[in-house]
């Protein structure tokens, strides 16, 4: 029985969004990706955040959405990779739910953020530089927050959402 929201963090292309909609379907909890929730109450995307506003406007828009989902029902929530970078947002995590670090090889989170360019963190000259020195920073935020973390390496979306859920329900049993 899960009462606490779950959130999703870990860097870009870990697979959040995709399993976390997954994982979603299969606890028969809503859905909502905070990086989507951001973008419709902005009414624009990521890029034209980053462009207008700089980072520092879109980590003030992630903190506000952050703050009303955690306000919402129990829900699954995927977030995006740089959330763990404010402590108040560390915070609001460890209170209002259970936290689950996705992991994945820096091949793989090449692999799978390379097929679209809607992440303007990673529009450089070297994005393999830029991931390894984002997951080398970003690494003990995401531990900071950890309830458990999971690889999702050496397997498809539907099977790390599987594997998730056991995790969960082998946590909650233990409690
Ligand atoms: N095992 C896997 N787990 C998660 N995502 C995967 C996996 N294999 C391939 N992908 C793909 O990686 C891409 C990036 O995933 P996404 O969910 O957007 O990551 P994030 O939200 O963490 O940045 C998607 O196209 C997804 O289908
Ligand atoms: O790591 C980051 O700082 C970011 C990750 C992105 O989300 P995903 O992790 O879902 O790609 C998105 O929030 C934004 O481009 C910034
Ligand atoms: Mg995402």
């Amino acid at each position: 029985m899960i009462s606490r929201s779950i959130f999703l963090v870990g860097p870009m292309g870990a697979g959040k969004s995709t399993i976390g909609k997954l994982l979603a379907a299969q606890l028969r909890l809503p859905f909502a990706d905070s990086d989507k929730v951001l973008e419709e109450k902005t009414g624009a995307d990521i890029p034209w955040i980053f462009d207008v506003e700089g980072e520092a406007g879109f980590r003030r828009r992630e903190s506000d959405t952050l703050r009303q989902l955690c306000e919402g029902p129990v829900q699954v929530i995927a977030t995006g990779g740089g959330i763990v970078l404010r402590e108040e947002n560390r915070r609001l995590l460890r209170k209002h739910g259970l936290v689950v670090y996705l992991q994945a090889s820096i091949d793989q989170l090449m692999e799978r953020t390379s097929k679209n360019s809607n992440r303007p963190l990673l529009q450089v000259a070297d994005p393999r530089a830029r991931i390894i020195e984002l997951v080398e920073e970003r690494d003990p935020l995401y531990r900071e927050v950890a309830d458990l973390v999971c690889e999702t390496d050496y397997c498809t979306p539907k099977q790390a959402a599987i594997r998730v859920a056991e995790r969960l329900s082998e946590a909650s049993s233990t409690d």
